[in-house]
């Protein structure tokens, strides 16, 4: 019996570059959506917030000069090409996805409205939220609260390049060690980076826990689903 109903999973954008440089990988997207097509199969329903830090981010745009809002739009809409890339990659593995945008680009796919999401998830169909909160200066980690909260997900998962939280960036501190689970409070206290701190704040205050594991782990996003042992818990 899996431990959720309804998740939140928020995909990592770098992730899909896989060992390319740039862009998105096909062997890497395929891998992600047949983890999701096993958890979808025991009767979870899948709501996706992908990134866009594969193709660009705000920030970097921010860092050689450019308006920070132009750039963080221009990230939006990376997020909105891994999102039809993800939908896509759903199509050809026989699964039905829904992408919805926070910014209206309706020739290219429908704009976020909440209770046409609620269905297409009360149908079995994957709902996959592009554009992130639609608003500059936000990230992907915010939209991936914000539409669990909205959609009612019992969890939101974060499926990204280290397999949980830990004291410091292990990529940065290799005597970095992790939690198995962690308070929100201490999270933001302790100003830990795997997420950030709106996407923190917003999830403590909507009582929503969040798990972070490793998306490169084979079988992880199923055992998470499951209720096992895996990744870090952060839990009020
Ligand atoms: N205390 C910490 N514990 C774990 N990871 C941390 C910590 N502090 C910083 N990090 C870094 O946070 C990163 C994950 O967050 P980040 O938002 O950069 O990636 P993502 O969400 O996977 O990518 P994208 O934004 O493209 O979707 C990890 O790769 C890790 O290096
Ligand atoms: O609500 C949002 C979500 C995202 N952005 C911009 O998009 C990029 C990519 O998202 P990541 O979460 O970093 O993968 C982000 O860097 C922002 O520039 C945004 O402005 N608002």
């Amino acid at each position: 019996m899996p431990a959720h109903k309804r998740i939140l999973l928020k995909l990592s954008g770098e992730a899909l570059m896989g060992d390319d440089a740039y862009g998105i990988n096909r062997a890497t997207i395929v891998r992600m959506v047949r983890e999701i097509q096993e958890v979808t199969k025991l009767g979870v329903e899948v709501a996706v917030v992908i990134g866009g830090g594969n193709i660009f981010r705000g920030v970097a745009g921010g860092s050689v000069g450019m308006d920070r809002a132009t750039a963080d739009y221009m990230g939006m809409l990376a997020t909105v090409m891994n999102s039809l890339a993800l939908a896509d990659t759903m199509r050809q593995e026989g699964m039905t996805a829904r992408v919805m945008s926070a910014i209206a680009i309706e020739q290219v796919v429908e704009p976020y409205v909440r209770p046409k999401a609620l269905q297409y998830l009360e149908e079995g169909k994957i709902v996959v939220f592009a554009a992130g909160t639609g608003n500059p200066f936000f990230t992907t980690d915010t939209a991936a609260a914000l539409r669990g909260a909205e959609i009612g997900a019992e969890i939101v998962l974060k499926a990204t390049k280290v397999d949980g939280v830990y004291t410091a960036d292990p990529k940065k501190d290799p005597s970095a060690t992790r939690y198995a689970r962690i308070s929100f409070d201490e999270a933001i206290t302790k100003n830990l980076q795997v997420l950030d701190a709106t996407a923190f704040a917003l999830c403590r205050d909507q009582k929503l826990p969040i798990k972070v594991f490793s998306i490169f782990k084979p079988g992880a996003l199923k055992r998470v689903v499951m209720g096992e042992d895996e990744g870090t818990l952060v839990h009020v």
